[in-house]
C-alpha cells in the first residue's frame, strides 16, 4: 500500500515515523508551496514532495490528511474523487456544512472517507450505542495553557494568569469544532459517531497543573452509560496535539489493508 500524507507538520511526521516502524511506506507528501523546501529536506529522495494534487494522487493508494481544516477543505474532495481512500485528522472541518457535503459527495463515487477516533477513545461504543438511541453525550477537554495559545481561547481567558483548571468555553460540538480548529477535532469525530454536531455538548478548559491533554467523554442512552478519560501525552513538536492522534491514523490506514480487522 502506497501511503500519501497531506500536510507534513507535527502529526504528519509522527504518523510517518510510526507507520514505517509498523512496516508501512510513505510514497508522497502534499504540502503548501511555501513549505516544500523544508519538507523536502526532512524526507528521503524516494518520497515525492509536491504541491500538485494530481501528481500526489498518482503516487498513492491511500491518503492521510494532517493539514488542518483549510487543507482538508481544499484537497479532500479532489483526492476522494480520484478514487483514493482518505483518512482525516482535521475532522472538525466537517462541522462546516458545505465542507461536509463536498466530502460526502466525493466519497459517494470515489474513495472512502475514514474518520478515526484520533486522540479520543470510545467512538466504537458511541457509534454502536447510537442504534438504540443516545440521550446525552458530553465531551470535556482539559489542556495546558500553552496548548491554547494562538487560538480563540486567548480572547476568552487570560492564559498567563490562570492558576487552576478553568472552563472558558461551553457550547455544541459544531461551535467548538469551528472555533477551535486545532484543538477540537476529536469532538467532531465523537459527534459524527454519536449524537451529531448540535446535541453533543462540549466544555473546554485551561489547566496550568497538567502537561498532558485530558479528554473526557460521557454518554447516556438506551445502552446504559459510558464514562471515560484519556490522559494523552502530547507531541514535542506541537503541545496542542496528542501522540494518540497519529497512532490512531496509523491504525486506520493499516486496517484498510487488513483481512482481519480489530
Ligand atoms: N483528530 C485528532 O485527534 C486531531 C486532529 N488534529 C488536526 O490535525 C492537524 C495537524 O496537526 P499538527 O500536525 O499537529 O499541526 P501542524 O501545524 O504541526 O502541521 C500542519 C501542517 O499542515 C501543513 N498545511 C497547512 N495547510 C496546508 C495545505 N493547504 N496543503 C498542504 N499542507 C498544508 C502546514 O504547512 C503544516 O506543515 C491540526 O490542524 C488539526 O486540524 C490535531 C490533533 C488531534
Ligand atoms: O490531540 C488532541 O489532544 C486533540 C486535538 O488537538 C483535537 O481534537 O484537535
Amino acid at each position: 500500500m502506497k501511503v500519501g500524507i497531506i500536510g507534513y507538520g507535527a502529526m504528519g511526521a509522527a504518523f510517518r515515523s510510526v507507520l514505517e516502524d509498523e512496516g508501512g511506506k510513505v510514497t508522497a507528501v502534499l504540502g503548501r508551496a511555501s513549505s516544500l523546501a523544508r519538507t523536502r529536506a526532512e524526507l528521503p529522495t524516494s518520497v515525492l514532495v509536491t504541491d500538485d494534487v494530481a501528481a500526489f494522487c498518482a503516487a498513492v493508494d491511500v491518503a492521510v490528511e494532517c493539514a488542518g481544516h483549510e487543507g482538508l477543505r481544499l484537497h479532500g474532495p479532489r483526492v476522494l474523487a480520484a478514487g483514493i481512500d482518505l483518512v482525516v485528522a482535521s475532522v472538525g472541518a466537517l462541522a462546516d456544512a458545505p465542507t461536509e457535503a463536498a466530502l460526502r459527495a466525493a466519497a459517494e463515487t470515489g474513495g472512502r472517507l475514514v474518520i478515526p477516533a484520533g486522540a479520543l477513545a470510545g467512538l466504537d461504543a458511541l457509534s454502536a450505542a447510537r442504534a438504540a438511541g443516545l440521550e446525552e453525550v458530553r465531551y470535556t477537554s482539559r489542556k495546558a495553557p500553552r496548548a491554547w495559545r494562538g487560538t480563540k481561547a486567548e480572547t476568552m481567558i487570560d492564559l498567563d494568569a490562570v492558576t487552576q483548571a478553568t472552563v472558558f468555553f461551553e457550547g455544541s460540538a459544531r461551535e467548538a469544532a469551528l472555533a477551535f480548529p486545532q484543538n477540537a477535532n476529536v469532538v467532531a469525530a465523537a459527534a459524527l459517531a454519536g449524537a451529531g454536531f448540535e446535541a453533543t455538548r462540549v466544555a473546554l478548559m485551561a489547566d496550568p497543573q497538567t502537561s498532558a491533554n485530558r479528554h473526557q467523554l460521557e454518554a447516556r442512552g438506551a445502552f446504559g452509560e459510558l464514562s471515560l478519560q484519556v490522559l494523552a501525552r502530547t507531541l514535542e513538536a506541537n503541545p496542542k496535539t496528542s501522540l494518540l492522534a497519529p497512532l490512531s491514523l496509523v491504525r486506520a490506514v493499516l486496517n484498510l489493508g487488513r483481512k482481519v480487522i480489530v
